[in-house]
């Protein structure tokens, strides 16, 4: 077990290159059982969930290559291994596996997924949707048994916008026989980045991107290669460290528009941002910043996952903010840990309210999720002496050399081995 250390106050400067998307990254690595032949992923980000979902295609008999940001999936050898459990519960993603291997053995058997405690995350809706294309579906012992003689089209509509439901259908559905269409779907990039790499394997989506998504079942789908696109979410919590601590921060390799809702709220509270084609220039810690209210919402707007990032840098605004998430109700774990390095927050039911325009102070504290660890790292950096922070894990599942990248704009951070106390307190936390 290792905790990141994080010395505060030293003002960053330069420029951070932003990985493939964690959230594409681990449907695509899926998507890839799909094809007969090889699939080349470029652009993946090193995290440990794409190493996982790696060793999974590996336990249901495929080969795989990672060499730098390039996985080489083969899918040749691959058949219907069940996976009740082990890796499928350490990764929310691993419900991926359930819609790409229906789709292609028309069975499967996996352990219901990890991933981030956020409260309840249901998959109802990935459920409703395998039965409508035929499978019949049961969870016996915290794993979930999907068998169809055949795949045949329908028409779904997702009573909750799903980011999940909706690639995991679409995984199911692009060898289904005949037309699906999906309705009430999620818009996210990622989705459509899925899409992207379906087509050129050879499915015929059309509508990614928007709230229906139409589907036409084919009978083969071949290898193809397909880089992964910029990590929203990672280029977003950049931008929030460099707000909070940047005197100029080129934050690079991204889709701007895929931020429009954080840069607008940045904008609202003072920070400096110019965009172009491929960047964002931040320049932030010398603001005087305003309080602002966000509300987490389905893309494109104000993404949950940088609702808890977010939170840390309005402990420097100067009165009260607050942030709704209507996504997950229970998305405030973090709360109680800024408050432990001197933040003055209250949680009302799915708001939390935050006194801001003191500074923080450096403290022991603990990521229980993977983007409260980024909002404890950002309070870190602008923390008065040193933080500590165990529960690196859930970081690691979802951002790429996150020291090196900091380390290269100026912070002061680095990692430790906990010792035997400390592993003891933290297994007992
Ligand atoms: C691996 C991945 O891509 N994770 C992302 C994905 O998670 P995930 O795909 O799990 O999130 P969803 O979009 O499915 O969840 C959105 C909301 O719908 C609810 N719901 C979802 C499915 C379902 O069958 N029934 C149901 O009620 C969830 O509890 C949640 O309240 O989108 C979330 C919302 O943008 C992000 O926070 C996660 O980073
Ligand atoms: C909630 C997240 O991840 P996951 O869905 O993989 O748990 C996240 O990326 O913020």
């Amino acid at each position: 077990m290792e905790k990141l250390l994080i010395e505060g106050g030293h003002l960053l400067e330069g420029t951070v290159p932003i990985s493939g998307a964690k959230n594409s990254a681990v449907a695509l690595i899926p998507a890839g059982i799909l094809a007969d032949s090889t699939v080349t992923i470029d652009n993946l980000p090193k995290i440990s969930d794409v190493g996982i979902l790696a060793e999974l295609l590996e336990e249901i008999g495929g080969t795989t290559e990672l060499e730098g940001d390039t996985l080489t999936i083969h899918p040749e050898n691959m058949f219907a291994m069940p996976l009740p459990n082990g890796r499928v519960k350490k990764l929310r993603a691993s419900y991926y596996m359930m819609g790409a291997m229906l789709g292609k053995f028309k069975k499967a058997v996996i352990g219901l997924p990890g991933g981030c405690n956020l409260g309840p995350r249901p998959i109802d809706q990935h459920i409703k949707g395998f039965e409508a294309l035929g499978a019949k579906v049961t969870n016996e012992q915290g794993a979930i048994y999907l068998q169809a003689d055949e795949l045949v089209g329908a028409r779904i509509y997702l009573d909750v916008v799903s980011v999940g439901a909706t690639i995991n259908i679409m995984l199911a559905a692009v060898k289904a026989k005949g037309k699906t269409i999906i309705e009430n779907a999620a818009k996210e990039p990622e989705i459509i980045d899925v899409a992207t790499l379906l087509t050129n394997m050879g499915a015929r989506i059309k509508g990614a991107g928007t709230n229906v998504i139409r589907i036409e079942g084919v009978d083969q789908l071949s290898g193809c290669r397909h880089s992964i696109i910029p990590d929203r979410i990672e280029a977003g919590t950049f931008m929030l460290a460099a707000a909070a601590m940047g005197r100029s921060v080129v934050i690079d390799n991204i889709i701007p528009d895929h931020l429009e809702s954080l840069t607008a709220k940045l904008r609202e509270m003072g920070v400096r941002i110019e965009t172009s084609d491929e960047q964002v220039f931040i320049h932030g810690a010398n603001s005087e910043f305003s309080p602002v209210d966000i509300k987490t919402l389905v893309y494109p707007g104000f993404p949950t996952d940088l609702q808890q990032p977010f939170t840390s840098l309005l402990t420097k605004a100067h009165g009260t903010s607050m942030v709704t998430d209507t996504i997950y109700n229970a998305r405030f774990k973090h709360i109680d840990e800024l408050r432990r390095m001197g933040a003055d927050i209250k949680v009302e039911g799915r708001s939390a309210l935050i006194n801001g325009g003191r500074r923080l102070e450096g403290a022991r504290v603990r990521a229980s999720d993977l983007r409260a660890g980024a909002s404890l790292v950002i309070a870190g950096l602008m923390a008065k002496g040193v933080t500590e922070i165990t529960g690196v894990e859930h970081i690691d599942r979802g951002y790429a050399n996150l020291e090196e990248k900091l380390k290269n704009i100026g912070a002061s951070i680095w990692r430790e081995k906990l010792d035997s106390f400390e592993e003891e307190e933290v297994k007992s936390s």
